[in-house]
């Protein structure tokens, strides 16, 4: 087995498909969390960031990167979808994969569209970019009600017959949508069931559910 090395900061974050990944297919792996002690996001955290990046080795100076028998590889999807492929969750042929990788990339930037009003400090100034998000995320929401339909029904998995890392990718961005947007996370799928139903449908899953239950507790 190849020795695994994950590294990122002590959060959920762009991390957390891989961190699944590995506890679904009960793989070792090192979890390498940057400056435990210090809060993240917080001043004190990006100051000792800027500190030390230089000396990580980052191919393109940014977390996550995934270590493979000491070869390095970055940008969280592609970590997401090699492990996918390594321990058999990337969907099963071609067609399987192309889709499950698409969902992946749409996940992505539905969760990069509400980065402006999770970032955003100023109390009005957020709160106006948080109804634009949940304004936006209709829209989103209703393509991926519609994409796990199209797979038999929308009862399973959005691609295939089994989870991939598509459907992880889902539950980890929606579950962190959820943190962000406060009272709203009761409402933000009421009206998309099958959605939240896949979510928690990953979450039950035996090997997710325990480290979802012993995993660092995390504001981000
Ligand atoms: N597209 C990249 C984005 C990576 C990224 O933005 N990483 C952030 C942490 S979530 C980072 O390293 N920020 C520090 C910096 O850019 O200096 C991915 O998905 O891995």
């Amino acid at each position: 087995m190849p020795k695994y090395r994950l590294v990122y900061f002590n959060a959920r974050g762009r991390a957390e498909t891989p961190r699944i990944l590995f506890a679904l297919a009960g793989e070792e792996y090192e979890d390498v969390r940057l400056f435990p002690d210090l809060p993240w996001p917080s001043q004190e955290g990006k100051d000792k960031w800027l500190e030390t990046k230089s000396e990580l080795g980052l191919p393109f100076g940014q977390v996550p990167v995934l270590d493979v028998d000491g070869k390095r590889l970055c940008q969280s999807n592609v970590i997401a979808k090699y492990l996918a492929r390594q321990f058999g969750y990337a969907g099963k042929g071609d067609w399987e994969e192309a889709r499950a990788e698409m969902i992946s990339a749409c996940v992505y930037d539905a969760f990069e569209k509400g980065r402006p009003c999770f970032m955003e400090q100023d109390p009005i100034k957020k709160a106006e970019l948080l109804e634009k998000f949940l304004k936006d995320s209709k829209e989103m929401m209703d393509n991926f009600r519609q994409i796990l339909e199209e797979n038999d029904g929308g009862s399973g998995f959005f691609v295939g017959d089994g989870i991939t890392w598509a459907d992880i990718n889902f539950a980890v961005r929606i579950d962190q949508i959820f943190d962000r947007i406060g009272e709203n996370a009761d409402t933000f799928l009421k009206d998309w069931p099958k959605l939240l139903a896949l979510k928690q449908r990953v979450e039950k899953y035996p090997k997710i559910a325990e480290w979802i239950e012993k995993r660092p507790k995390t504001t981000w």
